[in-house]
C-alpha cells in the first residue's frame, strides 16, 4: 500500500473528522503525520487510540507545520475555529479544506484573516469505508497544485466530484452530503416491513442491508441506468411491479423532490445565518 506524508491537521474531532482520518489510514496515510484539535477529551483520547494520530486540546498544537488544514466543526462554531486558525497562519500558507455544510468560502477568507488556498468539500460518513461521495469547489485564487492537493487528499475517501458553482455545493448536500441517512431510512422501513410480513427480524435486517448493498454494486459496476437495472426486477405481472405502483401511488418520486429541495433550502439558509450572526 503506498504510504504519503502530508501532514494534515483536523480542526474538530467529530463523525466527519473521524470518517475522514479511517479513510486517509485505509488508504496508505501515515498516522504520524494527522493531527487533530478538539476541546473534548473523550474525543481526543478516542481518536488516538483507535487510529494512533496526535491528538491535542489546543488549535496552535495541531495546526503547526500542518500542509493541508481541515475544518470539520459544526457550522455553528464556524467562525470562532477560523478566527483561531487564521490568527496562527504563516507563509508558506497551508491548503485548507473545509467541510462544514452551508458556509460560504466568502465566510471562511473573511474569518481567516488570511488570502490561503481554499477547497470546500461536501463529502458523507460513508468515507469510513472509503466508499463516499465528495463533492469540491476550490475558491477563486486556489492554484491547480493545490486543488490537486485536495483531490488526492478527498479521493482517499472515495468518489470526488467536482462542481462549477460554489451554489451547487447546497445541493450536493442535500444529495450525498444527507444522503446515507436516506438509505439507511428506506433500510429501516424495509426491515420493519418485512417484519410485519411475518419475517425473523434477525433475516429482515440482514436481507434488508444485503439488497440495499447488491442493488448500489450492480449500480455502480453496471453500464446500465438504475432504471434499466430496476425494469430488469420487474417482471410483468409479478410481485415488483405491485411495489413499485404503491410507491408512485404514493408519490415516492415528488416527494424525493420535496426532501431534496428541502435539504438543500436548510443549507442556503444556514449560510444566510451563519453570515448574519458571526
Ligand atoms: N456528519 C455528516 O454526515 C456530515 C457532516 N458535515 C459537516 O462536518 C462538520 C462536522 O460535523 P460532525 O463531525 O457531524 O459534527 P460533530 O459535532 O460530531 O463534531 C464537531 C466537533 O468539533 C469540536 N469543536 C467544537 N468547537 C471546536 C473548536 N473551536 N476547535 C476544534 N474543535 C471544536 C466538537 O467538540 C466536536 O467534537 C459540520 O460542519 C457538518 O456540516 C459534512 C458532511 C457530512
Ligand atoms: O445534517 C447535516 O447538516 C450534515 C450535513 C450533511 C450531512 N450532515
Amino acid at each position: 500500500m503506498p504510504s504519503t506524508t502530508t501532514r494534515i491537521a483536523f480542526i474538530g474531532g467529530g463523525n466527519m473528522a473521524r470518517s475522514l482520518i479511517a479513510g486517509l489510514i485505509a488508504d496508505g496515510y501515515e498516522a504520524t503525520r494527522l493531527t487533530v484539535s478538539d476541546p473534548d477529551t473523550a474525543k481526543r483520547d478516542a481518536l488516538a487510540e483507535q487510529f494512533g494520530i496526535t491528538a491535542c486540546a489546543q488549535t496552535v498544537e495541531a495546526i503547526d507545520a500542518a500542509e493541508v488544514i481541515v475544518l470539520c466543526v459544526k457550522p455553528q462554531v464556524a467562525a470562532v475555529a477560523c478566527r483561531e486558525v487564521g490568527a496562527l497562519l504563516s507563509e508558506p500558507l497551508p491548503l485548507v479544506i473545509s467541510v462544514m455544510a452551508g458556509v460560504t468560502e466568502a465566510s471562511i477568507h473573511g474569518w481567516l484573516g488570511q488570502p490561503a488556498p481554499l477547497v470546500r468539500a461536501m463529502p458523507n460518513t460513508p468515507v469510513l469505508v472509503q466508499s463516499g461521495a465528495i463533492g469540491l469547489h476550490a475558491s477563486a485564487g486556489t492554484w491547480a497544485k493545490q486543488v490537486n492537493l485536495a483531490e488526492e487528499v478527498m479521493r482517499a475517501g472515495g468518489l470526488t466530484h467536482w462542481v462549477k458553482t460554489e451554489a451547487e455545493l447546497d445541493t450536493v448536500t442535500a444529495l450525498s452530503g444527507s444522503g446515507p441517512a436516506y438509505f439507511f431510512l428506506f433500510m429501516e422501513s424495509l426491515e420493519k416491513a418485512a417484519i410485519a410480513e411475518g419475517l425473523d427480524p434477525e433475516g429482515a435486517r440482514l436481507l434488508s442491508i444485503q439488497t440495499a448493498l447488491g442493488a448500489a454494486r450492480m449500480a455502480v459496476e453496471s453500464d446500465e441506468s438504475p432504471q434499466q437495472l430496476r425494469q430488469r426486477v420487474t417482471s410483468p405481472g409479478g410481485t415488483t411491479e405491485r411495489a413499485i405502483a404503491v410507491f408512485e401511488e404514493g408519490g415516492l418520486p415528488a416527494l424525493t423532490l420535496r426532501a431534496v429541495a428541502a435539504a438543500r433550502h436548510r443549507a442556503q439558509e444556514l449560510s444566510e445565518l451563519i453570515a448574519e450572526e458571526q
